[in-house]
């Protein structure tokens, strides 16, 4: 059932060469093939008299070598942040997708998964056995449905898929005729009575169950939304709300969205302050930390103060940028979630997948998607009986959006018009071509020559690109004023930070001339040009760094972004010469200086990965497309990352690409493999 040029032990070591695999990878399938013949050993021992053709059949050469080939593949693809693996997936002739196939499987995938189910390594997962009863059986390997599961995310994986259906099912607030009124005085009638007020619904529909999944693009209200409804059940009765983000830079956006949103909203409702009591606008809170934070970072350990057998004291636990969070630190706040506490998670389904394993937003939202193709368009999924109360509550019919299987349908709500980008303004309309992967679309929106769109072309020539220096030029005119800014001892780290963060560069990748690596060289380069920076010093005044580490001493996360400024405040204080000290703006508005010696591994952040952009926002965004990417850079050029890069962008989006790349990426899909669908759903 398997052939090789050589035995799949060597050709491990030259996939690792050929970095098919990790480094890891080979030394996990290495080990798991080290258990699979312990427990051959095993029972070979306590069936010495056992003739059975199964038996002997097992330990076969070719099967030990066909189950260290899946091992690899498995590891793999965990590697890259896929939860399981699918069997159907595995390409027979050329498993490891080789330039030349070193090795085949020789049996058809049905054939494969039988033979796999056989493994005593590989527990088989039955309609009828429970999620305890695989763990028990303690097989590190799982295979369930097809898929083949690392034990370890089976656990989470079922674990939130069961935690999250379970709270879907249960209510959240009592409705009552009084929580209609004030629905209807937080959200006025629409002019047009056949236009859905989807914030309304979303409202009433994170008030009345005990898991909300608010979801939609930039600017479609989600922070309005839930302002409203946290106003509401402060109405009510007192309660103790989380507000969380997965890191620093989106929990001090949610904190300063809330504020934005409550002060708009105490405008609103004065002319009801006779019907409606706004003293309890003051108990809905503005303060957001990080999900590292709420949890209760131990320090030197990866285990969280908080857990299942220590919950979290809160009544409602709010998560905003939910698309960031991948699966492992789902199941960390779902266990940690207290019985009684309610869940509301805020996202952009359409956003990049977390950087590390899984897609669980956009999993929980797959089941509002007829096909999984871009151009399917959402719809709600509701119970007739929960379609019923909302329509009741909101006075708007939803009698159309119900499914004779809701499944999660009734908890969640998406939210579809965007009051950030005006209707016939460039960004929005560009977001949404790449978000449809409308190709037509996409051309036609730059051809309008929009003033928030700028196209650079890449033009390289022999002296060098210049589309590249066009960038540059504009990264110079920009970076310009926060880094003469930082030379003005009157203006505060705060001023200076902010206006830092009027622009950004950012890139598709780390590596390359067009990589965050090279960008930032090529950025630093220019602004020496400009005598914006007169020095080689490692650390000089205005130097903008990225965390690339967890420091949980200093409160320094990966991704947190500081600048290298004079310490006046301080020096002011007690009469020192001001010493350069890393700024970074805390999640509550305050700084957090550290001595530049001590910052964890960091790097300069003129430009970023449009990773790590996520949950920040930029006035103005240059993005830049490699000009001729390998095939590997090629596979992480998707609709998503082109997607949120875009969306980052508040007034302008600039691109330096070839059309060629941008069409590519806008037109390919990100496809995490991961069973959380299809367990929520069907
Ligand atoms: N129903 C509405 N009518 C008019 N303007 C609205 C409405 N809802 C929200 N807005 C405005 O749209 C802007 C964005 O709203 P909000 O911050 O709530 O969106 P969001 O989805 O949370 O955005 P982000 O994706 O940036 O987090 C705000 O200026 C807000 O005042």
């Amino acid at each position: 059932m398997i052939q090789s040029t050589q035995p799949i032990k060597d050709l491990l070591k030259v996939w690792e060469v050929e970095r098919l695999i990790t480094p890891l990878d080979r030394h996990f399938a290495l080990e798991l093939a080290l258990v699979h013949q312990q427990q051959l050993t095993a029972l070979d021992k306590s069936h010495s008299s056992d003739n059975s053709c199964t038996q002997s059949l097992y330990k076969e050469d070719s099967y030990s070598e066909l189950f260290l080939l899946t091992c690899a593949l498995l590891s793999k693809q965990l590697s890259q942040q896929h939860t399981c693996l699918p069997i159907k997936q595995i390409v027979l002739d050329n498993p490891m997708v080789e330039q030349v196939s070193n090795c085949q499987i020789t049996c058809s995938h049905d054939e494969l998964t039988s033979l796999l189910a056989q493994f005593a390594c590989i527990g088989l997962v039955s309609p009828e056995s429970q999620v305890e009863q695989v763990a028990a059986a303690a097989t590190p390997i799982v295979l369930d449905c097809g898929d083949l599961y690392l034990q370890r995310y089976y656990q989470f994986e079922t674990q939130v898929s069961d935690t999250l259906i379970q709270l879907s099912k249960e209510p959240g607030s009592q409705v009552s005729p009084a929580t209609k009124a004030s629905l209807d005085i937080l959200f006025p009638a629409p002019d047009d009575v056949t236009v859905f007020d989807w914030q309304k619904i979303a409202t009433a529909t994170a008030f009345s169950k005990k898991l909300a999944v608010i979801t939609g693009g930039p600017g479609t209200g989600k922070t309005t939304t839930v302002t409203k409804l946290l106003f509401l059940l402060t109405q009510e009765s007192p309660m103790t709300i989380r507000l969380v983000a997965p890191t620093g830079k989106a929990a001090a956006r949610l904190s300063e969205s809330i504020k934005a949103s409550k002060q708009r909203l105490k405008l609103e409702l004065a002319p009801y302050a006779h019907q409606i009591n706004l003293d309890s606008l003051t108990r809905v809170p503005e303060e957001a930390s990080t999900l590292h934070r709420l949890l209760g970072v131990i320090p030197n350990s990866h285990k969280f103060r908080h857990h299942k057998d220590n919950p979290l004291r809160l009544d409602l636990l709010v998560v905003d940028e939910a698309s960031m969070v991948d699966l492992p630190m789902m199941h960390k706040v779902l266990s940690a979630l207290p019985s009684h506490a309610r869940l509301i998670l805020l996202g952009d389904q359409d956003q990049l997948a977390s950087v590390e394993a899984g897609a669980v937003l956009a999993d929980i939202c797959a089941g509002l998607k007829a096909r999984s193709d871009a151009q399917s368009k959402w719809q709600m999924r509701y119970s007739a009986g929960y379609a019923q109360t909302l329509s009741t509550l909101t006075s708007f019919d939803l009698s159309l959006f119900t499914s004779e299987s809701p499944k999660i349908g009734d908890s969640l709500c998406m939210l579809m018009h965007s009051h950030r980008f005006k209707g016939d303004a460039g960004i929005g309309q560009l977001a949404a071509a790449v978000n449809n992967s409308d190709k037509a679309g996409i051309m036609q929106v730059w051809q309008r020559g929009y003033e928030e769109l700028l196209w650079i072309e890449h033009q390289k020539t022999q002296s060098g690109n210049t589309g590249l220096d066009q960038l540059l030029s504009l990264a110079v005119s920009h970076y310009k004023r926060y880094l003469e800014l930082a030379k003005d001892n009157t203006a505060t780290a705060t001023d200076i930070i902010d206006s830092y963060n009027e622009f950004r560069i950012l890139c598709a990748m780390r590596a390359g001339e067009y990589g965050v690596d090279g960008i930032n060289l090529s950025v630093t380069n220019a602004l020496k040009q400009a005598k914006l920076i007169t020095t080689d010093v490692e650390f000089y005044q205005g130097r903008p760094v990225i965390i690339q580490s967890n420091d949980y001493n200093l409160g320094l996360f990966n991704g947190d972004i500081g600048l290298i400024l004079l310490d006046n405040e301080k020096s002011a204080q007690n009469g020192s010469v001001p010493r350069l000290m890393a700024h970074f703006i805390q999640a509550d508005g305050s700084i957090l200086k550290v001595l530049p010696a001590r910052l964890p591994s960091h790097d300069t952040c003129f430009a970023m990965t449009v990773h790590k952009s996520q949950g920040s926002e930029f006035a103005n965004v240059g993005l830049v497309l490699p000009l001729w990417p390998s095939l590997a850079q090629k596979q992480l050029l998707t609709k998503e990352l082109v997607y949120t890069a875009i969306t980052r962008a508040k007034q302008h989006f600039t691109c330096l690409g070839s059309q060629t790349v941008f069409e590519h990426a806008s037109l390919q899909a990100t496809q995490r493999s991961s069973g959380l669908a299809r367990r929520l759903w069907l």
